[in-house]
């Protein structure tokens, strides 16, 4: 059942199409009474035969037009989606409760507001300067959907998308664009969590095999690029698997989050990365860092873990872990890939690994 309501959306709907339509003719046309209390259609208006007075041309265009416009106001105000429609000088000729919501003020104060008011600066131009292009040409276009941030009325600011389109509308009469927006806030905050939790080791924290490789290469042609230095470091625990058979499984899984919170608090800037390169080794990337200054760094790391105590776990003061570590420097070309330069830590690894554990060993 359409109750009183409904029935008054409807009406004010029509008053604001005839308004419109009107404005857009610049000719005159009959407002129906705004005083008049809006009544529900009885079965003589809705069965009565079609008055067959002919209308002038630019009426018919101007009625078409209002006819229009009142069944985008009936749909806009059904829809659940966020749409709006302005007229070229992208000024708020309609907008539905859901648009009105995500600009963050209520419908009647945006009915005459510039839409681009409400767009971030970032994007605005853009804009302004599709408005500018349409005015010139006034040829139809579509544009997007468009991930832009939206700037609401208190300032706040919304990641949305949006689509503009030209309506089709009767020759001779000012064209309308019609604007569709999604709040992408939920969807945003649940794709980073989604790339946080791919690029993250679920058991220490680290980053994980993927993200290291994806910042190392990176890392990789900065440091081409600007013919700076890059070192890394491979780091892993000794005699890990006796660990584990002596202490248990769990009891190695609280080892390796122990040491990679170690590493973690080692790195000595954000620029550098500490990931889990697999199993229980790690592997840290430090930008900018010379062979000497990486050095340091593992020094750092070997002191700490050495000092790591298990009697949080119920083990003894003995309980002790230790690691071995490759460092590889890339200084001045003397490695062709990332590739190459992992191979080379790595065998600077096994040459600690080989010479004792517990050390660390530098490529050649
Ligand atoms: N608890 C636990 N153990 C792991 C995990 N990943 C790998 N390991 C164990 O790490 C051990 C690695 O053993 P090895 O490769 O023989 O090396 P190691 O015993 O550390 O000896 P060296 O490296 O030669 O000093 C294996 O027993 C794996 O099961 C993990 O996520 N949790």
């Amino acid at each position: 059942m359409i109750t009183a309501n409904k029935y008054q959306e409807i009406h004010d709907t029509l008053i604001r199409a005839t308004e419109l339509a009107k404005a857009l003719s610049g000719k005159n046309f009959p407002t129906p009474d705004q005083n008049n209390t809006p009544v529900a259609p009885n079965k003589a208006t809705l069965t009565s035969p079609k008055k067959t007075v002919s209308t002038p041309k630019i009426l018919e265009h101007t009625l078409d037009q209002a006819t229009q416009i009142s069944s985008l106001g009936f749909l806009m105000n059904a829809i659940s989606e966020a749409i709006f429609v302005v007229n070229n000088e992208g000024i708020i000729e309609m907008i539905n409760q859901h648009a009105a919501k995500l600009f963050g003020s209520p419908k009647e104060l945006l009915i005459g507001q510039k839409w681009t008011n409400f767009v971030n600066s970032a994007y605005k131009e853009e804009y302004l300067e599709l408005f500018a292009q349409w005015r010139e040409t006034f040829t139809p276009f579509n544009h997007g959907p468009k991930e832009i941030v939206l700037q609401r009325a208190d300032s706040s600011l919304v990641d949305a998308d949006i689509s503009l389109s030209c309506l089709p509308v009767a020759e001779n009469a000012t064209p309308l664009i019609v604007g569709v927006m999604h709040n992408l806030t939920s969807h945003k905050e649940k794709f980073e969590e989604l790339t946080r939790l791919a690029n993250t080791d679920k058991l220490t924290g680290l980053a994980n095999r993927h993200a290291f490789d994806d910042a190392l290469q990176n890392a990789w042609d900065a440091s081409v690029q600007h013919q700076h230095p890059l070192s890394l470091l491979l780091i892993d625990i000794d005699f890990f698997k006796l660990f584990n058979d002596n202490y248990g499984h769990i009891n190695g899984d609280k080892c390796l989050q122990k040491v990679a919170q170690v590493i973690k608090s080692a790195m000595p800037n954000r620029d550098c990365l500490a990931a889990r390169f697999g199993g229980e080794e790690f592997t840290v990337i430090l930008p900018n860092f010379s062979k000497t200054q990486a050095q340091r760094v593992a020094e750092k790391i070997q002191r700490q873990i050495n000092q790591i105590k298990f009697t949080d776990m119920g083990l003894t003061q003995e309980v002790k872990v230790s690691v071995s570590q490759g460092i590889a420097c890339e200084q001045q070309g003397q490695f062709r890939t990332a590739m190459a330069l992992i191979c080379a830590a790595d065998t600077a690894l096994y040459r600690a690994k080989a010479e004792g554990r517990n050390r660390i060993s530098l490529s050649l």
